[in-house]
């Protein structure tokens, strides 16, 4: 292994792990750190559920990824965090990054949160989602991390006690050879400006040799062409079998794939209350899903009123855990009835989906979406799509269920 990637959420690490595997690397997604030796791969991906989880329990499990991959051979660790730099003033994102600087011996560490894309660009220290500062994207609504700052240097202050410093796009724009020579300085955090893939492609030269990088998958996609590669060869299997969408996402662009994908599939809107009391029986769900020709969609998602109003009602913790929980009972149930193909939209609803299925090990497909690959399951009957909220055009439901099937 010579890249190990430590991603704070579910999608985050199917989203690097296409950028990787798309540079021409063998790679596997872990869920965690497996309990069985891992396949000869160029990459791996250990994905948590960081991002959310309390500071102390996110540095924890963060090191224990990093000495693992380490372990494996890993000779540049890359701490996946999302282009829209979720997190809260206390973190995650800067205990872990100092934490696992520490551990590498890094005191210089490169930070670029970006992934042209899907149009998030980070200029003058600030972030831009498509076109839109970052609190003004939507992000600010966001139920676990509202991000209501677009100044990253800000935002990471914040979380550090190691000073942050900027290499502008003036900087960068001069190419590879003038990052290196900014990258040399003192310790610190060091946030890098990149607007296009092209600045994508010079930072990644200059990055060679680096213990630690923090970034979005942007910041994976010139890094292949610093090692060797040994495969470019796909695993993935499709199936054929019947599908289903399950979606906790609240994010813009999910409501907006709902919207389209209900005017063709039958579909079912989870309401909190019901949710809260336990009213669902989820044998008689699973009966529903099975019984329909088109894969139905199953989803809490709501707009952002609604997500306020179940806040103030039941603890904002408590619903997203109850609602996390519902949906990793639902796929655990769905799996064993025979589900073979599973879309599921939100990281977070991603990462428990795929604790309750106990899914150790994903081999990265074809690309669905920009950061969206089909993944399968070694032994298993079953291709799954893990969606970040915000990915995807408005009827990715239905492309990611067709690229589900693989090619035969
Ligand atoms: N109706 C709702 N009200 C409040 N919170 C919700 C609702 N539906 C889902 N959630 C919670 O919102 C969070 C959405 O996060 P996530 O799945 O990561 O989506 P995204 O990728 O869009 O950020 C989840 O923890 C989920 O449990
Ligand atoms: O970098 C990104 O935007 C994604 O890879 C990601 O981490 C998305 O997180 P969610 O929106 O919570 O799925």
């Amino acid at each position: 292994m010579k890249i190990g990637v430590i991603a704070d959420d579910f999608t985050g690490a199917s989203d690097i792990a296409l950028t990787l595997s798309e540079g021409g690397m063998r790679v596997a997604q872990f869920n965690g750190i497996p309990s069985k030796p891992p396949p000869k791969v160029d990459a791996g991906v250990v994905a948590l559920k960081s991002r959310t989880e309390p500071v102390q329990q996110a540095v924890a499990q963060s090191l224990e990824a990093c000495r693992w991959l380490r372990e494996q051979g890993a000779e540049q660790v890359i701490f996946k965090v999302c282009s829209t730099f979720d997190s809260t003033p206390s973190g995650n994102i800067g205990p872990v990054a100092e934490a696992l600087a520490n551990e590498v011996g890094e005191t210089r560490v490169a930070i670029c949160p970006t992934f042209p894309e899907n149009g998030r660009l980070l200029f003058q220290g600030h972030l831009f989602v498509q076109g839109r500062l970052l609190n003004e994207s939507g992000m600010q609504n966001h139920p676990l991390t509202p991000m209501t700052d677009p100044d990253i240097r800000r935002v990471l202050k914040a979380q550090t006690t190691w000073d942050v410093t900027h290499i502008p796009y003036a900087t960068v724009s001069k190419g590879s050879e003038e990052i290196r020579t900014v990258l040399q300085g003192p310790k610190a955090m060091v946030i890098i400006d990149a607007i296009s893939d092209v600045d994508l492609r010079a930072i990644a030269p200059a990055l060679k040799g680096r213990r630690l990088i923090v970034g979005a998958s942007g910041i994976a996609l010139g890094l292949p062409e610093n090692f060797e590669q040994t495969s470019t060869c796909p695993i993935f299997s499709g199936q054929k079998g019947q599908g289903v969408v399950l979606s906790g996402s609240c994010s813009r662009a999910t409501r907006a794939q709902i919207k389209c994908y209900k005017e063709q599939a039958p579909s079912l809107g989870l309401i909190v209350d019901n949710l809260m009391a336990d009213r669902y029986n989820l044998d008689a769900l699973c009966d529903w899903v099975m019984a329909q020709e088109a894969p139905p969609l199953i989803y809490s998602s709501a707009d952002p009123v609604d997500v306020e109003s179940a806040q103030k009602t039941f603890g904002g913790e408590n619903v997203a855990r109850k609602i996390d929980d519902f949906f990793a009972s639902l796929a655990q149930a769905l799996a064993q009835r025979g589900i073979e193909r599973l879309v599921v939209a939100g990281g977070e609803t991603s990462g428990a989906v795929t604790r309750g299925l106990g899914l150790e090990l994903l081999e990265i497909g074809p690309r669905i979406a920009a950061g969206v690959p089909a993944v399968s399951v070694p032994d298993l009957n079953l291709a799954l799509a893990l969606k970040s909220g915000n990915f995807g055009a408005e009827d990715f439901f239905q492309s990611a269920l067709d690229i589900l099937k693989g090619t035969e």
